[in-house]
């Protein structure tokens, strides 16, 4: 939305410190806790801001923190409407929060106060709502008045927060005519590897698209044209649906109750499609839940064992199976610790990761991740991938896909794997079908092939270009054969 919303606030700039008011400009005693509590809204703003504190100040998960069953007790005890409204203020806080910061920044006469955590997140909750959300600026005004009022770290400051939000809600430009700049909303650390590997020019247009709401994907058992017409959404390749916005939840949609479809972006159905035809085949969906690719996986006629070593996580792949009526051995454990009676046709392995190719729907892993983090879990991969490597029969087929941009959880991944499993060697894919999803392959130099087809060669460098146009998310296939010289490499690159 745009333009002014709700009335206006009077008072003026700069004036940190002075006592708040409330609507009127005028000031106002502080309130009790028990007024506090009792203002409609307020405990929404506070459970906004705790949150978020939880995100930047101690790199805690959005996901976990906002599951609707084991997510945070205080979230958890708000209505559903209060719920839906901390997402919305959380999702965009995040997603702008370099804007934010300028905007407040901006109206600071000197930079806040060291060891203000608490105080900046009150100001990014309020200015999120102005900025970006259809709240009426006065609410959102008052409530995080009263939100540093009831906190101690920040109540002296109460002031400071009036007078700032109330001159971001009189002078600032607001969604969608704010020109929030990609760069100022993509951290450090994550901006950097994004020139490292993509250049700058293409690490811009990525930073830009982490701006963009997200659509909603969904996989369908079948009909995906029948589908997308009665959902108001398109059909994407064979299976997928996208929707790109719905009133309420989704299990409120068509189809949801008699389990026609599932929830999941058409860029992560792209591994299970890697294997071809799985149908009578025994495929280990190794790092399961919720369930996603196992549920591909059984529709599709595979007998699948999925395996997971959340147990709470295993317990939602459960329902969701039910839900959809298919069917799936489950097992809760550690892959490291998995110990098959025997080698099973094809293993997925979609190992966990740092998750930068899914920014748009989870803008906290630009916060929670880190360089550090990335190469960390790059190294769990390969062990992970290692392992899985053990319950694959000779001549089945392994894939290995994770959600992240970063080359190290990838080719890197691959090519230390390769390196120490001579009994693997990267596999084509077949191109025709997922090309409408932005699939490119890449052969790895192997000299004796090279010599052999000059052309593919030179096919492979407009690869590696074609590569860095696309905006990554990689799948991994890697099939288990005899060894030999010719080393394919695929990478499945798309948005998600
Ligand atoms: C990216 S998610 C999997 C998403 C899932 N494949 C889907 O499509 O719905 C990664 C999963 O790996 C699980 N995990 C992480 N480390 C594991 C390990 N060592 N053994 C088993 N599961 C693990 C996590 O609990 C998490 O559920």
């Amino acid at each position: 939305m745009s333009g002014r919303k709700g009335p206006r606030p009077t008072d003026g700039a700069k004036e940190q410190g002075r006592a708040p008011g409330r609507g009127s400009g005028k000031p106002e005693r502080r309130q009790s806790h028990r007024d506090i509590d009792e203002r409609p809204g307020l405990q929404a703003r506070q459970v906004a801001a705790r949150l978020i504190a939880a995100v930047i100040d101690k790199q805690t998960s959005l996901d976990g923190l906002t599951d609707a069953a084991t997510g945070h007790p205080h979230l958890r005890q708000l209505e559903a409407r209060d719920q839906a409204l901390v997402k919305a203020i959380l999702t965009s806080a995040l997603r702008f929060r370099g804007t934010i910061e300028a905007e407040i920044a901006k109206r600071l006469e000197r930079p806040l106060p060291s060891g203000a955590a608490s105080l900046r997140h009150v100001l990014h909750v309020g200015a999120a709502q102005i900025l970006c959300l259809d709240v009426p600026d006065s609410a959102a005004v008052d409530l995080a008045v009263a939100s540093a009022n009831a906190d101690p770290r920040a109540a002296r400051f109460s002031g400071l927060v009036n007078a700032v939000l109330r001159r971001i809600a009189r002078e600032a430009k607001r969604l969608p005519d704010l020109q929030a700049d990609p760069r100022q909303n993509c951290p450090d650390w994550l901006w950097n590897r994004l020139v490292d590997q993509y250049g700058s020019e293409r690490a811009a247009g990525m930073a830009g698209a982490h701006l963009a709401r997200a659509p909603i994907d969904l996989t369908v058992k079948s009909d995906p044209e029948g589908w997308a017409t009665r959902l108001g959404g398109r059909a994407i390749g064979t299976h997928s649906v996208r929707l790109v916005a719905i009133e309420g939840p989704v299990s409120g949609l068509d189809g949801f109750e008699a389990g026609e479809w599932w929830v999941q972006d058409a860029a992560a159905a792209l591994p299970v499609r890697l294997f071809g035809d799985v149908a009578g085949k025994r495929v280990a969906d190794l790092c399961a839940a919720p369930g996603g690719k196992t549920a591909q996986l059984a529709a599709a006629g595979a007998l699948v064992t999925a395996l997971d070593q959340s147990a709470s996580r295993i317990r939602r792949l459960k329902e969701n199976l039910e839900r959809l009526q298919l069917a799936a051995e489950t097992l809760t454990g550690d892959v490291m610790a998995f110990a098959p009676e025997r080698p099973f046709n094809a293993v997925l392995l979609d190992a966990p990761c740092s998750s930068t190719g899914t920014i748009r729907r989870h803008p906290d892993v630009a916060y929670t991740k880190d360089d550090a983090e990335v190469q960390k879990l790059a190294d769990l991969q390969l062990r992970l991938l290692t392992k899985a490597a053990d319950f694959v029969e000779a001549g089945g087929m392994l894939v290995f896909a994770n959600c992240s941009i970063d080359e190290r959880e990838g080719e890197d991944v691959a090519r230390a794997f390769l390196q120490a499993r001579p009994d693997y060697r990267l596999d084509p894919v077949d191109p025709t079908e997922p090309r409408k999803l932005r699939i490119c392959r890449l052969t790895r130099r192997d000299p004796a092939h090279d010599a052999r087809d000059d052309g593919r060669r030179r096919g492979r460098w407009w690869s590696r270009r074609f590569l860095r146009r696309q905006v990554p998310s990689p799948g991994r296939v890697i099939s288990r054969k005899p060894p030999s010289s010719l080393l394919t490499f695929l990478c499945v690159r798309h948005w998600r």
